[in-house]
Parts: C-alpha cells; structure tokens; sequence
C-alpha cells in the first residue's frame, strides 16, 4: 500500500438524480481531497448532500460528472466488478443501521469479508478483533441477540479487521445513545489510529465532528466551508 497516494480525490462532482418533479441537483460541484490518515467530518444540514457525497466517493453511485479517485484510482474507468476490488481490503464503510448479516453470527459477519478476500486465519482475525472492541464473550451471537451499540461494535470490527487505509462512515453513531455512542466514537479513533487509516464520516454531532483533523460543511449540494474551526 502507498502511503503517498491520496486515498480519496473528488474534482468538480455532481449528481443529479430524475424525480417525478423533475431532475434534482444534489451535489453540485463538489471538489474533497483527503490526505492519507487524514480524518475528514462532513457536515451540514438535511439534504444538503452529506450521504450522496459519500456514496460516490466509495463508488456506490456513479457521479453524474466530475472525477472520483480512490487511492489515484478514477473510478469512472472501473465497472461495478473492479471498484469493489479496488475497495476491498482498502476502504470499508459502516452505516447508520450497522448492515450486519442476520443470519450470520458476530464472528461470523467480521470473518466474512475477509474470507471473500481470501486472507488467512479469517476466524481467529475476527475473533481478535471482536476482542479488540469488547466483544469476547458475545462471538457467536446473532445480531438479533446483541444491543444497538454491540452492534455497531461489530460493525466497526468488520470494517477494520482488514486494516483499510479509508473509512467512510455515515452517521457511525446515529441509532445509539450518548453513553454508547462516546464508547464507539472513542474506540473508532482509537482503531483507525491503530490502523493509521484515513476517515471520511458525516455527522450531525458537532462534538465528534470536532475530533476530526477537518470539518467539511456541506449546504444545498456544495462545499461551502472547510477548516478545522468549521464547527465553531
Ligand atoms: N434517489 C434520489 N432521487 C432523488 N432525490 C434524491 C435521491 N436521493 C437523495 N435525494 C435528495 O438529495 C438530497 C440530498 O440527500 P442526502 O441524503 O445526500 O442528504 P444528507 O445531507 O445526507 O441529509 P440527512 O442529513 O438528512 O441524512 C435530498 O434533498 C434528497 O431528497
């Protein structure tokens, strides 16, 4: 892996999507450079972009135009096949609602993704890093049997048992509580310092925006401002 390569490069991007009331501009020239390690919050009210921006910088979605770059990668020359393989192993999401596989259990949902890219020990990884979150003693329970913030947890290990050099994040804390949302916070930092991993999460906390080395604001499909007093 290069450290000197940007993880992440966006360069005049839109999106605009059809509606029944016609085309909508949702991002609006948005240009995002993110250093290696760099940790990156993006805020910013209702609407003003903040998750469809997300969504194309992991590839998700395509840009209407503008470039999207991962790791000096333009993802527009890839297919759905190649970015997921560009991806793999360097860039990992969590979401909101944790996306965990129901029927899989919590060591089971951690392995998984590394067994897809055939790393070795896939298991005993995922044990060591459902410990490394606090979760020893809940290996082989199903989603269903652990809490919101266990969950998110498992999420987190998920992401970043295979050491990615970027995480995007979107509303990593949303669905807890301020006591399990500070734990998970601070056990994120502390892992992608760990992993020395850069970060791109949108947050509508002002508190964890501010841990981040920069604050990215977001209003009506655009970077309006970017500093790390943005939140001040
Ligand atoms: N598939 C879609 N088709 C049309 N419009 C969409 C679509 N997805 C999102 N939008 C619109 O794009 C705008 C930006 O949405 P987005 O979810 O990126 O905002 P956000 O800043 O993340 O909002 P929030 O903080 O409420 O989650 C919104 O006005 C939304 O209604």
């Amino acid at each position: 892996m290069t450290a000197d390569v940007a993880p992440l490069a966006l360069s005049s991007v839109t999106l605009t999507l059809p509606s029944s009331a016609g085309p909508v501009n949702i991002l609006r020239g948005v240009d995002l450079d993110v250093a290696a390690g760099e940790r990156v919050a993006i805020i910013g009210p209702s609407g003003s972009g903040k998750s469809s921006l997300i969504s194309v910088a992991a590839g998700l979605e395509r840009p209407t135009s503008g470039t999207v770059s991962l790791f000096g990668q333009d993802l527009s020359k890839l297919d759905e096949d190649g970015r997921a393989r560009l991806r793999r192993g360097r860039a990992a999401l969590v979401f909101q609602s944790f996306h965990l596989l129901p029927n899989m259990t919590a060591e089971e949902n951690v392995a998984a993704p590394l067994e897809i890219a055939r790393s070795p020990n896939a298991l005993p990884t995922a044990r060591d890093w459902l410990a490394k979150v606090g979760l020893s003693s809940r290996l082989t329970h199903y989603p269903h049997q652990l809490s919101g913030g266990e969950q998110q947890r498992v999420a987190l290990a998920r992401a970043l048992a295979a050491r990615p050099a970027l995480l995007f994040a979107d509303e990593p804390t949303g669905n807890l509580d301020s006591r399990n949302a500070g734990s998970v916070v601070d056990l994120m930092f502390d892992l992608l310092a760990e992993c020395g991993a850069a970060l791109v999460m949108v947050t509508h906390d002002p508190v964890l925006a501010q841990r981040a080395d920069r604050i990215v604001r977001m209003a009506d499909g655009k970077v309006v401002q970017s500093s790390a007093e943005a939140a001040a």
